[in-house]
């Protein structure tokens, strides 16, 4: 199933790519003490079911688009059936409905089926809560926000977002901002032992620089942008999605809420094809429960490796096998580095304050102005 909606003549920019308010009483509880994937439940007795793809979830509402990049293509607002039971419905689901699927205005149909997930963006309250929480379902790329300068950047915070999309299945991306305030490449050294993507933005005379290699690197996927305040998300996501306040104001139309709210979420369809999903609501990661294992497997070189380590190693350990087999040269010349760089993803799974972003924070001093 294509997963981008193509510009379509037929509807409204809102339509295209709708931005619900969302807040933490929409994110359902689900206990997943396994960590297992999500169950699918495929019934029968939906066989008439049509898909649909979660743009947006508000107060217990789902907004799903119907018949995506064909002459129908509509937003259908829709309610989990109780059959569901705890199983939630977040941005970027694939969904069965039944029901009136119509997309007139006060019309309500039912989610009857919630399709296995691909890739699973997970949060807690914080690192101590047990309880893990999807936020963002089938996103392909976990677009890592951060300012060269002002706001200073927060490595361990970009850490802490590395090991959110390794765990989570999905490709790190790094989109350093403000570039014109300082060289991206005295920053980018922080991260290069990840051999990650990255692409830099800066302010230009009209507009952003950078942005076609940002649009390149999004194009007919599905990215999550996440950053801390300040960085210039909004910026960012607005000079992607030239209509994204429209897109807002649409949904805020048939949720009746106010735009001005602090958290939503939404995906917002590309002009080029593909969606973004802006995350202001998200402000960090719980990661106290994610497996070091897990971890490590974004990490080829070394994986191998871990044959000589003692059953259960957290890999932080002196008995750890990995240092072995990187003092061996099995990891190759940058070995060392990459263990080093490893263990450092492992560390930032521990809470500590500088995780605590979003209003609460001091405000930054402004350089740029
Ligand atoms: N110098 C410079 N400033 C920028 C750039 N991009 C954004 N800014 C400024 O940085 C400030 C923050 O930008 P926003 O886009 O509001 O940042 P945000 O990450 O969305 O922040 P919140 O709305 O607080 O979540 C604004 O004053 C922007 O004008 C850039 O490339 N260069
Ligand atoms: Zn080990």
């Amino acid at each position: 199933m294509g997963v981008h909606a193509r510009r379509d003549p037929g509807l409204s920019p809102g339509q295209r790519g709708p931005r619900a308010r969302w807040d933490e009483d929409d994110v359902r509880v689900r206990p997943n003490p396994k960590g297992s994937r999500p169950r699918t439940k495929e019934r029968p007795a939906h066989a008439d079911a049509v898909d649909g793809f979660v743009v947006a979830v508000d107060r217990g509402r789902s907004y799903c688009l119907v018949g995506e990049g064909t002459p129908q293509q509509r937003v259908v607002r829709a309610m989990r059936a109780r059959e569901l039971g705890r199983q939630g419905v977040v941005v970027g689901d694939r969904v069965g409905l039944v029901g009136d699927v119509s997309g007139t205005p006060d019309t309500l149909a039912r989610i009857v089926r919630i399709d296995e997930r691909r890739t699973a963006l997970r949060r807690s309250a914080d690192d101590t809560d047990p309880i893990e929480r999807v936020v963002v379902a089938n996103a392909d790329q976990l677009v890592v926000v951060t300012a060269v300068a002002n706001p200073e950047p927060r490595s361990r915070l970009v850490d802490r977002c590395l090991v959110a999309a390794y765990v989570s299945g999905m490709q790190p991306l790094l989109c350093l901002t403000k570039g014109d305030l300082r060289p991206a490449e005295e920053v980018l050294g922080t991260w290069a032992p990840f051999g990650l993507d990255a692409v830099v933005t800066s302010r230009g005379p009209e507009g952003l620089l950078g942005l076609a290699e940002v649009r390149e690197r999004l194009e007919g996927r599905t990215s999550v942008l996440v950053g801390h305040s300040g960085v210039g998300k909004s910026t960012l996501v607005n000079a992607l999605v030239p209509d994204a306040d429209r897109a807002t104001g649409h949904v805020n139309a048939v949720t009746g809420r106010g735009r001005h709210t602090s958290t939503s979420m939404a995906a917002l369809a590309l002009p080029g094809g593909g969606w973004v999903i802006d995350t202001p609501g998200i402000r960090g990661f719980g990661l106290a429960h994610v497996d070091p294992e897990a971890v490590l497997r974004a990490f080829p070189d070394l994986l191998p490796g871990e044959r000589e380590c003692p059953r259960g190693c957290t890999h932080d350990e002196p008995d750890c096998g990995l240092d072995g087999w990187v003092a061996q040269g099995r990891a190759g010349a940058a070995g060392a580095v990459r263990l080093a760089s490893f263990r450092r993803l492992l560390a930032a799974r521990r809470p500590a304050r500088e995780d605590q972003v979003g209003p609460d924070e001091p405000p930054e001093v402004p350089v740029d102005a």
